[in-house]
């Protein structure tokens, strides 16, 4: 199986870097005529999945959504992702996942296994029981051809004092994001030395960092993360957390190349007549922006 960042870069190639969310929040179940019910959700996914294919190349269904309905919901979403990937569509699954090493790999096998009632491409994590208690999880993806993005400086406000607190490494004082970042980019340097392949120039461990935040403040180095192999990054924040495409660049610096900028709500908000002409004038945009930032 081709390296998930590989795959990443082919897509970024060949349709850009815009991800397209998954998050049927209720008022958006409304405004689409849609029941909120497991069948509205399954409903509202595979309309983004059909709205999306060849117009850009990465989805990122939010778990939450269909958690919410159960066992009903959790086959919804079985369903839009073998649709997503039948369709060709790079899936991040954004389910934020993380636990003690046994039971992240259960995890990392729910999410990443081939042939997982739940298979994606990538699943989101989080590192609060420590970076290394995911390792089983980055191990399967470097097996599996998969990636994972571990939450680094989030979007939201709340993030900040708990990610810029100071941690005390071998003397050194780092944040507590750029601590998870700096373990982030370590595995993937190793990894791509742990094999006779020619390095890829991107990773397939990545962060998620907010297109809302001054990466900087969170003790974020973007150009040590940008030296091969880059460490991609999934960036929300976007249209309704009040982040522009004319941001990306100045944010996100030497990791721009190695950057999934993702909305959901501005995107979904254009409804199931409106989505496709959305999402096209969304990723040319947003190509526009990248250009014109060069
Ligand atoms: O991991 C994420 O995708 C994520 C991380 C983060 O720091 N902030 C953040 O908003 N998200 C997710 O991105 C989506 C928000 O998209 P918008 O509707 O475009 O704001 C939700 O599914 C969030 O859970």
């Amino acid at each position: 199986m081709t390296p998930f960042g590989e795959r990443l870069a082919g897509v970024f190639a060949t349709l850009g870097q815009l991800c397209v969310g998954i998050d049927p929040h209720d008022y958006l179940l409304d405004a689409w005529g849609l029941p909120r019910s497991a069948a509205g959700v399954r409903e509202f996914g595979l309309r983004v999945v059909d709205a999306a294919a060849g117009r850009v190349g990465i989805l990122k269904p939010q778990a939450a959504f269909f958690e919410l309905y159960g066992a009903a919901g959790f086959s919804a979403l079985e369903e839009v992702l073998t649709a997503a990937r039948a369709a060709g569509l790079l899936v991040i699954a954004d389910a934020k996942r993380g636990d003690i090493g046994t039971s992240a790999a259960a995890y990392g096998r729910a999410w990443l296994e081939p042939g997982s009632a739940l298979e994606s491409d990538a699943v989101t994590l989080t590192a609060y029981a420590g970076v290394g208690s995911l390792t089983p999880v980055f191990e399967l993806a470097e097996r599996a051809g998969k990636g994972a993005f571990v939450l680094s400086a989030t979007s939201n406000p709340e993030s900040f004092v708990l990610q810029t607190a100071r941690a005390s490494v071998g003397g050194e004082s780092v944040s507590v994001a750029g601590l998870v970042a700096g373990e982030v980019s370590t595995f993937n340097r190793s990894a791509a030395h742990g094999h006779d392949r020619a390095p890829a120039a991107v990773g397939n461990i990545g962060l998620v960092l907010g297109a809302t935040k001054n990466l900087t403040d969170y003790g974020i180095d973007r150009d040590a993360l940008a030296a091969s192999p880059s460490t991609p990054v999934l960036a929300p924040g976007f249209g309704f957390q009040g982040a522009t495409f004319a941001e990306v660049r100045p944010v996100f610096g030497a990791l721009t190349p190695s950057t999934v900028v993702a909305v959901a709500r501005s995107v979904l908000s254009a409804g199931p007549s409106g989505l496709a002409a959305g999402i096209q004038s969304q990723a040319i945009e947003l190509g526009d922006a990248l250009a014109a930032s060069r």
